[in-house]
């Protein structure tokens, strides 16, 4: 498999007041093409750190991060929400659908800045929402928001799929069936899914298993062989 993403010592710094905050402190990994990604860590580790320089939504303060044949360190503003716009499709904790469209409504507002999008009814009935197209978000479980949140973010057809803590505000069954959703996605479509999570039980469907520890690289483990969501418990 071809290589996707490549971090080369990376590093952030917020500077708060007088304080440096140095959230990430040298990074390097890789992913392949494909690839069913977990990032873990304790809380404050730089997961989302990580999760937000890849989807162009912050800035490293010194390395270089590569997309496919793009460093993306080097693009301008313009260039980053050009690829943040069709080449990263989020999934994040809260789901942050719109309120004000319907479930339908939520995943064409996304897929109209995208030219190669998929048709948002296709992707909706493929999360199993096509009896819920009308609804609108206070209508639906937080199960069936994030699922819309899945679709929304599969329709543009992106390069990457990024999802942060993305069952933490669901149950046990619901959360599982979530990412037995993205383990679906994920070998259907053989996009790249890059899931942030503080749940080590999980490790087991992924590909590839990067721990990160206080800003740091812990470890970067391959599964020979993954398990499918089902058959683990937590
Ligand atoms: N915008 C910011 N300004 C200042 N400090 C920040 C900012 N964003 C993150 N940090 C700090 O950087 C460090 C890494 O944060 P990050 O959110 O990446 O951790 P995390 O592993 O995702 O944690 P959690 O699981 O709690 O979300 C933390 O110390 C955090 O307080």
């Amino acid at each position: 498999m071809k290589q996707l993403i490549e971090f080369r010592n990376v590093t952030k710094e917020y500077n708060v007041g007088e304080v440096t905050i140095k959230a990430l402190a040298g990074v390097d990994f890789s992913i392949l093409e494909g690839e069913f990604v977990v990032v873990l860590g304790a809380s404050g580790a730089g997961k989302s750190t990580i999760l937000n320089i890849l989807g162009g939504m912050d800035t490293a303060s010194s390395g270089q991060v590569i997309v496919g044949d793009k460093e993306i360190t080097r693009f301008n503003e313009k260039k980053l929400t050009q690829y943040r716009g069709e080449k990263v499709g989020f999934v994040f904790q809260f789901y942050n659908l719109i309120p004000n469209l319907n479930a339908l409504e939520n995943v064409e507002f996304a897929t109209e800045v995208c030219s190669s999008h998929l048709d948002a009814k296709d992707i909706l009935t493929k999360v199993g929402l096509q009896h819920r197209l009308k609804n609108f978000p206070s209508q639906l479980s937080g199960g069936e928001q994030q699922r819309v949140a899945i679709a929304r973010a599969v329709a543009k057809n992106p390069l990457l799929l990024l999802c942060d803590e993305p069952t933490g505000a669901l149950d046990y069954v619901t959360g599982k069936s979530v990412l037995k959703l993205l383990q679906d996605l994920n070998k259907e479509t053989n996009k790249c899914v890059v899931l942030v999570t503080h749940n080590s039980a999980i490790a087991p469907m992924a590909d590839k298993v990067i721990k990160v520890k206080s800003g740091m690289i812990e470890s970067v483990t391959v599964n020979q062989e993954k398990q499918s969501v089902e058959g683990i418990e937590w």
